[in-house]
């Protein structure tokens, strides 16, 4: 197993929010701060981390000119970009992506990751392949040695919904335990921004996310699983003490 190298600095108190949104402000902060340079296509991703990286790039907009485009991962992410007055882009403009910036539910030190706990992955996976970096933001509590040590829910696995009932035995017979996600305020299943279903399945730990994902990716009906493997340049995890720690994969 490769290790990674862990490197904590303090940074600047902002002002006080509740000690998780703090970390997960300090570690979005610190990551367009590092990594975002004017003339860049962004790639935005989704999740509650996610909107302090828009306010941030809002901000340098404001503040020093800085000039970007934006390409969303999902419908949260467009609003983002509406809201914080970021140039909204598209694939057919900007094929290539500098930068996607997203958050992420578990990571490995191996920077492997759990996505989709926002359902998002198929459109996040799109985004950070054709992404020239990858940089993850999170707090202090997605940090793991081994994905399913700490994210319980389980790994996202959208399907089409035609497939779900088959796809639930075929995942029960490859050792997981699928649950699908049902909505909060609407009788019935999540639907993505899709259309599709998504099964939760939990696998315990797992020690050999690539091969796992390569397995599930193979399943007809299975439309994108959310384990993210080797695509991580950088993380950045916001700590409860106002430092961020940050992790990149060994060479
Ligand atoms: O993958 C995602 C959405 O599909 C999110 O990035 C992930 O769920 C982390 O979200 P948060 O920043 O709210 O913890």
């Amino acid at each position: 197993m490769r290790l990674s190298r862990h490197f904590t600095k303090s940074v600047a108190r902002l002002p006080a929010m509740s000690g998780v949104e703090d970390a997960k402000r300090l570690a979005a902060r610190a990551a367009v701060d590092e990594f975002v340079k004017s003339g860049d296509v962004v790639g935005i991703g989704s999740g509650s981390t996610v909107v302090y990286a828009a306010e941030r790039l809002g901000e340098r907009i404001k503040n020093e000119g800085l000039q970007i485009s934006c390409i969303p991962s999902s419908f949260q992410a467009s609003q983002l970009i509406a809201q914080h007055g970021l140039n909204l882009t598209n694939f057919d403009t900007h094929p290539v992506i500098d930068i996607a910036i997203d958050g992420a539910d578990e990571v490995d030190t191996q920077l492997n990751c759990i996505k989709g706990g926002g359902g998002c992955h198929l459109q996040e996976k799109i985004v950070i392949y054709n992404a020239k970096k990858f940089v993850i933001v999170a707090d202090y509590r997605k940090e793991s040695t081994f994905l399913g040590e700490q994210w319980l829910q389980g790994i996202p696995v959208e399907v089409v919904p035609l497939a779900y009932v088959p796809l639930t035995h075929k995942l029960r017979e490859l050792g997981g335990t699928p649950v699908l996600r049902m909505a909060k305020a609407k009788a019935g299943p999540v639907i993505t921004d899709n259309g599709n279903f998504i099964l939760d399945t939990h696998f315990g730990l797992v020690k050999e996310p690539a091969a796992l994902n390569q397995t599930l990716k193979l399943l007809p009906g299975v439309v994108e699983v959310g384990l993210f493997c080797h695509m991580a340049s950088k993380a950045f995890f916001g700590q409860a003490d106002g430092s961020v720690k940050t992790a990149v994969p060994q060479q």
